[in-house]
């Protein structure tokens, strides 16, 4: 059998807070199996952030052992989280963190700087990204002349364009009405289909849950329900 993208043990993330310490994730133990579209529900403060934070190597546990693509979180160096990150994970987040001065082919484009890939290549790896979520007539636009629902297509399409293995999306629909919230969500499942790439999402939106595989609800740092989700096709 494959192993999972994510394997998580008994993870618990402290906090400093003053002279004391607040427990966000408390002996939380999740894996996560290749081409999952699943996502982390719950109430405000449960955990979700931190969680997907650690997975990202954003940051590290306190205690457990969380394995992202067969490597130990804890252990990376600097270096090698920087790998992972930039090869390896696409980061959606609500706001959509596009650089304003740039076009939307250049902020696209920005997520493949780091890799070793021609003036050329880099234009068809952006212009299929750009195609995947349907903005190819906005390469050229500033994010200032792009609706919200735009905005974040263009962050999916840097998230996608380096073909990750995992993406992580934290709260991607949190700005977004319901068409565009439809909208963003049935391109990720495209994407998760057709690419087989994992999806985790972090939400606290319906229209985002309706179309997750797998729900993952967290209260106080800990799993409190951990359910498949059937879809029934008309
Ligand atoms: N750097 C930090 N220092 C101290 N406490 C923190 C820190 N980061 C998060 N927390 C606390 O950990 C808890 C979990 O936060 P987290 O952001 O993971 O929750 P969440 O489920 O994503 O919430 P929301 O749905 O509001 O985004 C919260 O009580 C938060 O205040």
């Amino acid at each position: 059998m494959e192993k999972p993208i994510v394997q998580i043990d008994n993870l618990t993330k402290r906090f400093p807070v003053g002279n004391s310490e607040f427990t966000a994730l408390s002996h939380l133990s999740l894996t996560i199996d290749k081409g999952e579209f699943m996502g982390l529900v719950g109430p405000s403060g449960s955990g979700k952030t931190t969680l997907l934070n650690i997975i990202g190597s954003l940051d590290t546990p306190t205690e457990g052992s969380v394995e992202v693509m067969g490597q130990s979180i804890a252990t990376l160096t600097h270096k090698q989280a920087a790998i992972l990150r930039n090869y390896h994970i696409g980061f959606i987040f609500q706001s959509y963190n596009l650089l304003p001065v740039y076009t939307v082919f250049e902020n696209v484009e920005f997520a493949l700087l780091l890799q070793n890939l021609s003036a050329d290549e880099r234009k068809k790896w952006v212009m299929q990204a750009l195609e995947w979520v349907g903005l190819t007539d906005k390469a050229k636009s500033k994010p200032s002349q792009l609706s919200g629902g735009e905005s974040q297509r263009v962050s999916i399409a840097r998230a996608m364009v380096k073909r990750p293995q995992l993406v992580l999306a934290d709260e991607p629909s949190a700005n977004l009405d319901a068409r565009n919230s439809h909208h963003i969500v049935q391109t990720m499942k495209k994407l998760n289909k057709e690419l087989h790439t994992t999806f985790i999402f972090s939400t606290h939106d319906e229209k985002v849950m309706q179309y997750l595989d797998r729900i993952v609800s967290l209260k106080d740092g800990m799993v409190e329900k951990d359910e498949a989700v059937l879809h029934i096709q008309n």
